[in-house]
């Protein structure tokens, strides 16, 4: 029997709902008793990032509390030097990554002991290359990406060995283009983001085969107009994201079919609360609506929203001032 690997697209989607949207994200954790508040204390610091780089997206940034968002950073930067997603929690490189993100939208890398951060990242590292999480050891090709955009956000790329850095995410390519967590884990589209991400910023773009890798992107787009991440997976909003970023940076955005898209982007607007979810009818979260909203700026809408940089997932206009130029096939 043919599996049902897609879904019903509703014959009408709304159009783009930007006040519940913001509303939706500004009231988000305001509950300190809400059961998702409770859920998510252990990413709180990626959930932050998530929100606050989506209402910079719709210019809504200055009705957040900076001064609240700031203190509470500098409180969770540990004796290592690492940074942890709540107050009490074990740093981690997923987080000191959401932090720094954070810190360059708000302008206050100033706020926090830059010094220890780097230190920490560095200490990360693998006679391989690789690069671990935290102090526990696992090691994960999105920890690689962490630290390399960690690291270029300050400046401080000296600090790694970038060329045994690049040496490891090669050895996570797949025969077919794709790339994997480790070295001979199968490909995922968000693998795919953080290895291109981190060989558009270390300039090694020249290393993949981008018609290989873009066709095995745009066969994610399913039917409904969504992507997925994997071979035979439901569309995803989030996929938007980590397909099209990748797309953007290799130079094939074009490859995908963007009115289908947009489409089942609107379609998982949840019109009731506000925000995204994952595909229409679920639960809508920050994470998703963040990557609902890049897809819309990546595939140049006409819809208010600022432009997202496809390599660091932050506004173009912060990337533009650290004067960072991430590598793009043109
Ligand atoms: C609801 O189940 C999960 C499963 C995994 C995670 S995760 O932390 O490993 N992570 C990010 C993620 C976050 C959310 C979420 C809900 C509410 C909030 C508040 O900010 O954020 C939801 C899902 C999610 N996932 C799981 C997922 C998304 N789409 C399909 N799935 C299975 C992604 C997951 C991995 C991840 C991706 C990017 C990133 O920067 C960090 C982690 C979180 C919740
Ligand atoms: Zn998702």
């Amino acid at each position: 029997p043919v599996l049902k690997h897609d879904i019903e697209l509703p014959a009408s989607v709304p159009e783009l709902l930007l006040e519940k949207h913001a509303n939706f994200l500004l009231s988000y954790g305001t509950d300190k008793d809400e059961y998702m508040y409770c859920m998510t204390e252990h990413m709180r610091m990626s959930g932050m990032y998530w929100g606050l780089t989506a209402l910079d997206l719709m210019g809504k940034l200055e009705q957040t509390n900076r001064n609240e968002v700031l203190e509470f950073i500098a409180q969770c930067q540990t004796e290592s030097g690492g940074i942890a997603a709540s107050l009490q929690h074990d740093p981690h490189i997923l987080y000191t990554l959401s932090a720094v993100q954070i810190l360059c939208i708000y302008n206050a890398l100033d706020t926090i002991d830059i010094e220890k951060v780097v230190k920490y990242v560095k200490e990360r590292q693998q006679p391989d290359g690789s690069f671990t999480g935290d102090i526990w050891g696992e090691i994960d090709m999105r920890f690689s990406f962490c630290a390399v955009a960690t690291l270029s956000l300050l400046n401080r790329l000296d600090v790694i060995d970038v060329e045994k850095a690049v040496e490891f995410v090669m050895k996570c390519m797949n025969f077919d283009g794709g790339f994997g967590s480790k070295p001979g884990a199968e490909s995922h589209a968000g693998m795919i983001y953080c290895s291109i991400g981190l060989l558009s910023i270390t300039g090694n773009l020249h290393l993949v085969d981008a018609d290989q890798l873009s066709w095995w992107l745009c066969e994610r787009q399913l039917p409904s107009g969504g992507l997925n991440g994997r071979p035979e997976k439901l569309p995803d909003v989030c996929y938007s994201w980590w397909v099209l970023s990748a797309l953007t940076i290799l130079g094939r955005l074009h490859w995908v079919n963007k009115e289908q898209l947009v489409k089942f982007v609107l379609a998982c607007q949840d019109t009731e609360s506000g925000g995204f979810s994952d595909r229409p009818g679920d639960i809508a979260d920050p994470f998703h609506t963040l990557f609902g909203l890049t897809a819309l700026s990546l595939l140049n809408t006409d819809y208010p929203l600022k432009k997202i940089n496809p390599t660091y997932c932050m506004p173009e206009y912060v990337i533009q001032r650290l004067h960072l130029k991430p590598a793009r096939l043109d």
